[in-house]
């Protein structure tokens, strides 16, 4: 029998529960409780000793006590942890990562922003998700410039180097593509990103990106840290509109055509350090 305890919510009584319960400690320190029996695991021998003893075991969905995180498979070799889990604990993963605004955009005719023509803007990630994966980017540390043959390299590293291409691909396919598949008619199959980065500008560095297309039917470009903040200038320019984002926010996504109309340039940092995660999409 399947039992759907959060409608009507209520307090029901059992005669099973594995896993994590709350026990009176009384009950535990009574001898005639036993874990141990011929037939049954430990869990259920338990079970069964209680109601010898007509001690009631209840489901109780009045309230909302939190959630229970897999640790199964938790890897703890990285800078933020967390941010490997979202096949294991995608209800955690979410609660800890994903903007508090992010399902508005998600409601039928809610118009997305669009800064430029064609370049829309919304809200994916809380800060925190930025934070951890400039984080990760940085402990590992082997940014390069010109990988892939670009003809317009940034100083970059891979999400497949730091670990995390499989989450980003499980980002693309089921946070941005239903905004994307909004605005762009046809886009709905799962997205093909070979080439996704974490790409970091410093004046004493890579300070710009010049003008160009993207090898992508469309671009997705992450703000990993805060204008005006974090850096100054920087920021995206789309030429053929004049156009400019450059009051980007930390955890909100641009997306924009990767060519054709949309040959655009990241404009240069004159102090601080600039992150963006940029996905080349061609599906
Ligand atoms: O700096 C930016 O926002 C633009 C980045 C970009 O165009 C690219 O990486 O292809
Ligand atoms: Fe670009």
């Amino acid at each position: 029998m399947k039992l759907n305890i959060c409608t009507p919510r209520g307090v029901w009584n059992v005669p099973f529960v594995s896993s994590s319960y709350l026990v009176k400690r009384s009950i535990l320190d009574n001898p005639e409780i036993s874990y141990s029996c011929k037939i049954f695991d430990p869990e259920k021998a338990f079970a069964a000793s209680l109601r010898e003893q007509d001690i009631f075991m209840y489901v109780d969905s009045r309230f909302h006590y939190g959630y229970l995180v897999s640790a199964d498979n938790f890897d703890l070799s990285h800078v933020n942890n967390e941010l490997y889990q979202v096949e294991e604990n995608r209800y955690h993963f979410e609660q800890r990562y994903l903007h508090e605004n992010y399902s508005l955009y998600l409601q039928p005719n809610q118009t997305l922003n669009q800064p430029c023509p064609d370049v829309y803007w919304f809200p994916l990630f809380k800060p925190r998700f930025c934070h951890e994966l400039v984080a990760e980017a940085e402990a590992n540390g082997s940014w390069v410039t010109g990988a892939y043959n670009d003809p317009v390299p940034t100083q970059d590293i891979h999400m497949e180097y730091i670990g995390l291409g499989e989450m980003w691909d499980l980002m693309l396919k089921e946070y941005i593509l239903p905004l994307v598949s909004g605005v762009f008619t046809g886009y709905e199959d799962t997205p093909h990103c070979p080439y996704k980065f974490v790409v970091r500008y410093r004046p004493d560095q890579q300070a710009f990106l010049r003008p160009h297309h993207d090898t992508a039917t469309y671009t997705i470009n992450l703000a990993l840290n805060n204008a005006k903040i974090d850096y100054e200038g920087g920021g995206c320019r789309f030429i053929r509109y004049n156009c400019s984002v450059q009051d980007t926010r930390i955890g909100w996504i641009l997306m924009h055509p990767g060519r054709l109309t949309h040959y655009h340039e990241g404009l240069p940092v004159s102090k601080g350090t600039r992150y963006i995660l940029v996905s080349f999409v061609d599906p």
